[in-house]
């Protein structure tokens, strides 16, 4: 549910028309309404010409500006607020725990850190992470579009800086192999070139993350969407430090797509346009978000493999200077 906003015509009008005193009215009858009524993200007041929004499972109040975008809000039926999107991931999680070890098991494999972890710790499902954690660690996103080489840069900064490189594809992909119950709807949405729903990626990403025992995280292909975005935010209470942006043209993209020869379900040329597509609309608007913060350090991924790596290379030594 969102608020009432005024459209441009009645603003006009009641201008128009309306004494100021009159105006004054309405705005009083209006914050008697909602006076008291304060965002549950910031805790700021109501103001009436702002859009807000309410949560439709607890009936709180938001700024739109702290939560979500109006276009966005516009297109869902439901607004389910970030403390209760993290009600939802919970009881994902006691649903899907069972599917989710076997899962982690060859994610925690692939980041050398199973030793650390012994069976009954990847059995109890973590909540939240620890606060030790999120004070200390270190957060690198890397986003670009498909093929814009992000898989290949982050294997030569794994070796030559040792993060912890969480590929949210490759998450996704050994849920699908460990054959869980959401393995068949997630090779669906790939095959499409669509995006998964952001309470299934947040919750393996959450509990990779966690089971690590890693401070330093490179994360690749994520967030890709706006709603990716708000719960890293506001859920997973992930921050970047930075985020490195592969910049490719569509038409280099596509031809190492093309190339790639992986077998991979949606490296084929339909697949490959509906995923540009979801990636000009959905991940670059995440992109600008995190330029107007000043993080993002745009690479030309253009470039050969070794002459992007000396790029990223000389960003990286910036993050790492005190
Ligand atoms: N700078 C580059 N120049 C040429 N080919 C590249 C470059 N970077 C990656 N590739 C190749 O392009 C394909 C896609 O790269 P990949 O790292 O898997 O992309 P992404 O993870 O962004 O989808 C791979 O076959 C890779 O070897
Ligand atoms: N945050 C993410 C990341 C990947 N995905 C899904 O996983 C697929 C493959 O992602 P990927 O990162 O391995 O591959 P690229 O599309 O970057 O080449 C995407 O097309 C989406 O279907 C997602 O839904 N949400």
């Amino acid at each position: 549910m969102m608020n009432d906003l005024p459209t441009i015509l009645k603003l006009l009008s009641e201008q128009a028309a309306a004494s100021k005193d009159e105006e004054e009215g309405l705005e009083e009858e209006d914050e008697e309404e909602h006076g008291e009524t304060l965002c549950g993200a910031c805790g700021e007041n109501y103001a009436t010409y702002e859009f807000w929004i309410c949560c439709d499972m607890c009936e709180k109040w938001f700024h739109g500006k702290c939560i979500i975008t109006q276009a966005r809000a516009e297109h869902i039926k439901q607004y389910k607020c970030p403390s209760c999107t993290n009600e939802k991931l919970n009881s994902l999680n006691r649903v899907i725990k069972a599917p989710f070890v076997s899962t982690f098991a060859q994610v925690i494999a692939r980041c050398a850190v199973m030793e650390t972890t012994t069976r009954d710790e990847q059995l109890q499902a973590p909540k939240e992470l620890s606060e030790n954690f999120s004070n200390e660690r270190r957060i690198v996103y890397v986003l670009g579009g498909p093929g814009s080489g992000k898989g290949t840069q982050c294997s030569k900064i794994v070796q030559h800086f040792g993060f912890c490189h969480l590929n949210v594809g490759d998450l996704l992909q050994a849920e699908v192999e460990s054959g869980s119950e959401y393995g068949k709807m997630i090779q669906d949405l790939k095959k499409e070139g669509k995006l998964v729903p952001s309470d299934v990626v947040g919750k393996l990403l959450q509990q990779a993350m966690e089971r690590s025992n890693k401070k330093k995280f490179l994360i690749d292909g994520f967030p890709r969407n706006e709603e990716n975005r708000v719960l890293a935010e506001n859920v997973l209470k992930i921050e970047p430090d930075l985020v490195l942006f592969l910049d490719c043209s569509e038409g280099e993209m596509t031809r190492r797509l093309l190339n790639r020869n992986q077998g991979r379900v949606d490296d084929n040329i339909d697949t490959i346009k509906k995923r540009l597509k979801v990636y000009a609309e959905s991940t670059l608007p995440v992109i600008d978000y995190y330029c107007t913060k000043g993080k993002v350090r745009k690479i030309d991924g253009e470039k050969s493999i070794d002459e992007v790596f000396q790029e990223v290379k000389g960003v990286l030594e910036e993050l790492d200077k005190p």
